[in-house]
């Protein structure tokens, strides 16, 4: 594994990363979330991803992901990139990196998944309370089409310890919050503290 120039935190060479995708699909002034009925972020509201399988291309991945969770189809190149995030947990070893994309061009019905309860909810009102806690940080960024790369290191699935984000191309730093440190942990991404 690899940090490729792709990714705008300096992720050891030899840290695990678990590459997956996240995209949202909008129309007009709605944008579709899935309640997740299973796994990973059971109960939130989110974009429809998952882990991209090995050797599947990153937007191939994204593209699949969506026609299973919510039955429509997305032509790869309709796929627009607008974040890489990773995620760290303390006091576990793998990175999530995951590549989000937004999409307003798609065919085919919303249908629901064994995976994922899809609806239409306002773009300016999604449901922050029912969603990740690090989505009400950077959704306005989402929302005002600004493109970044993203740090979050969490304790647990809900407490944020710290956060840094950069602008997608020139990596200047948008915001940064370093709420508290955990006594005993160390992050494996490093430039959290170099700004
Ligand atoms: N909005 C948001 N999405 C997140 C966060 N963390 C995180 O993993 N995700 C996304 C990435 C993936 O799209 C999804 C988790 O994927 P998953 O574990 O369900 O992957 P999968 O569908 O391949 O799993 P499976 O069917 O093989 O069980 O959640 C987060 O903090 N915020």
């Amino acid at each position: 594994m690899t940090a490729d120039a792709d990714q705008c935190l300096d992720i050891p060479v030899d840290s695990k990363r678990k590459v997956m995708t996240l995209a949202f699909l909008s129309r007009d002034d709605e944008v579709l979330l899935g309640l997740k009925k299973r796994g990973l972020g059971e109960g939130l509201w989110n974009g429809f991803g998952g882990k991209v399988d090995p050797g599947e291309d990153i937007v191939d991945a994204a593209v699949r992901e969506v026609k299973e969770e919510c039955g429509l189809s997305v032509l790869p190149e309709d796929m627009e990139k607008f974040a890489i995030i990773h995620f760290e947990f303390v006091d576990d070893p793998v990175i999530l990196e995951v590549h989000v994309f937004r999409c307003t061009k798609f065919s085919g019905a919303v249908e629901e998944s064994e995976e994922m309860s899809p609806k239409w909810f306002p773009r300016n009102n999604v449901p922050h309370s029912q969603m990740w806690r690090d989505d009400e940080v950077w959704y306005p960024l989402y929302l005002s089409g600004t493109k970044f790369r993203a740090y979050f290191l969490f304790e647990g699935y809900t407490t944020i310890l710290s956060y840094i984000i950069r602008d997608f191309y020139d990596h200047t730093v948008i915001l940064k919050e370093q709420k508290k440190v955990a006594d005993n942990h160390e992050s494996n991404v490093v430039s959290l503290n170099s700004s």
